[in-house]
């Protein structure tokens, strides 16, 4: 029976238990015991919710197996593209497509199975109180979440986002999400503020007896949450599994994946799909001008002392990537102390360094680089021009650092790009880099990007630039809990 440890003592919990926390009393964030095994050829031929079967019995075991079919089934048909998650290939181009499901970006991915695995563990866990979900968001996050949690019995949701720190249509997306159990909240301040806001009133302990008292239980919908990252191990199988069908790897060859960057959750997804046996040879970190850990990879230094930039990669805009304190956990050998230690030397110094032993053991399975937002635009600019075929600036930011990869290492295994969010979410942006620069907003460049491009456009999207902004209230980022306390108390 697997079970997660906290990252920072010794607190254990079951997977129902972990998941409806989402993070650990002591501040800490679960991680499995061990790493479940799977044979790579056991998964040959079958679809993207089979895989996702195979991986997520073997995390959440206590969980009934018919269920568990049909919580996967009912998250999946919601998606635009027969498979989930397409590849397409352009010369040694493989940008897996993450961003079909009802939000655009690869949080649907897990986020619309979520709810599914948090309401199923409130039962395991007897819990009949409200589950709260907190999230903080650089912008895609945030609007999947709600998505996922809109309407959903037994739930509410509080999202915040920085006021200043995202993309426009991002920002309707959730300004106008509606639904009985929803909330929107812009702060004062950037995403790093906004999750630390979020972590501090889960460790509030008399806080969150109050909401106890008053029948309210909190958890989390950001990568923090283990429920929100086991079902993101998935497409790397799945990945794997079609690169083998389509004849452009054999089974069992090594592969590297390209990650655009920024909580380090999605990139952790692909470490322990190597450490469950998918033979992955690197994982290739890309991070925007916010390069904390590039500078990590290089120096085994992690240091946020550093200006926070706005980047045209918004979702990336992070200088404190929570899921990094996972990995340390891993490759340190689970020593709690030295991850509590490291953590709390982030938090009051803004920094911390590992031992040359964690940094080699970390440089063997990842490579970490950056892109400027020139590079960035000229990525967008080059991959349009050369293929037809349109990048949104996160997948941008992946592909010019995988070239730089390949320049760097002559390494030329089999690469596939996660191609994280629509280009639409960030249409002004990439209609620029293609086009040059234009006075129109993105409402209007939406139309203008599909005419131009051919790229297909969601309706959807058309209709949401319209709708009325049903959520409006800003709030400063030490005040987070103050704005939870108006809507539940
Ligand atoms: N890039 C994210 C930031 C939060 O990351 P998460 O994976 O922890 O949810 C966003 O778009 O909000």
């Amino acid at each position: 029976m697997l079970k997660y440890n906290s990252t920072r003592s010794n607190i254990t919990a079951m997977p129902s238990e972990a998941i409806l926390k989402g993070i650990s009393s002591d501040g800490g964030l679960f991680v499995p015991e061990d790493f479940p095994k799977i044979e790579v050829e056991s998964l040959n031929g079958k679809s993207y919710e089979e895989i996702c079967f195979q991986v997520l019995s073997r995390y959440f075991h206590e969980f009934d197996q018919g269920d568990l079919k049909d919580m996967i089934s009912q998250s999946y048909g919601k998606f635009n593209t027969k498979e989930v998650t397409p590849l397409a290939a352009f010369g040694d181009l493989n940008f897996l497509e993450l961003y079909h499901g009802p939000t655009l970006a690869f949080k649907d991915v897990a986020l619309s199975i979520l709810p599914h695995l948090l309401t199923a563990s409130a039962k395991i866990q007897d819990v009949d109180d409200e589950i709260v979900i907190l999230t903080a968001t650089s912008g895609d996050t945030g609007k999947a979440a709600l998505e996922g949690f809109a309407n959903v019995k037994g739930t509410s949701i509080v999202v915040f986002f920085p006021n200043d720190g995202v993309s426009m249509i991002q920002r309707k997306q959730m300004t106008t999400q509606s639904g009985e159990n929803v909330h929107v909240i812009a702060i004062e301040g950037n995403f790093d503020d906004a999750q630390r806001g979020v972590k501090e009133i889960f460790s509030d302990e008399d806080y969150n007896k109050l909401l106890k008292k008053n029948g309210f239980v909190l958890s989390s919908a950001n990568s923090i949450n283990i429920g929100r990252l086991v079902p993101q191990i998935v497409y790397y199988f799945d990945s794997y599994i079609k690169s083998v069908e389509s004849g452009k790897i054999k089974m069992n060859d090594p592969v590297n994946f390209t990650v655009p960057t920024g909580n380090f959750g999605n990139i952790l997804a692909g470490y322990y799909a190597k450490n469950m046996g998918l033979p992955i040879n690197k994982l290739i970190c890309a991070s925007n001008d916010n390069n904390v850990l590039f500078d990590f990879f290089k120096t085994g230094e992690y240091d946020k002392n550093r200006p926070f930039i706005k980047t045209i990669s918004p979702s990336m805009d992070i200088l404190v990537s929570s899921n990094f304190e996972r990995l340390l956990y891993h490759v340190s050998n689970f020593d709690s102390d030295f991850v509590k230690k490291a953590m709390d030397d982030l938090s009051s110094l803004g920094k911390y360094k590992v031992s040359d032993e964690i940094k080699n053991t970390i440089s063997e399975n990842f490579y970490g680089n950056y892109c400027d937002e020139k590079d960035t635009l000229k990525t967008i600019k080059n991959v349009y021009d050369k293929y037809g075929y349109v990048i949104d600036p996160h997948t941008a930011v992946g592909c010019k650092v995988y070239e730089d990869y390949k320049l760097e290492t002559g390494d030329n295994t089999y690469n596939i790009i996660l191609s994280t969010a629509s280009p639409y979410k960030f249409t002004k942006s990439v209609y620029e880099a293609i086009f040059g620069p234009s006075e129109l907003d993105d409402y209007t460049l939406i139309e203008k990007l599909s005419e131009s491009t051919g790229l297909s456009l969601p309706n959807e999207l058309i209709a949401m630039c319209t709708s009325e902004d049903l959520h409006k209230k800003v709030c400063d980022s030490h005040k987070m809990k103050e704005s939870i306390t108006e809507i539940l108390l």
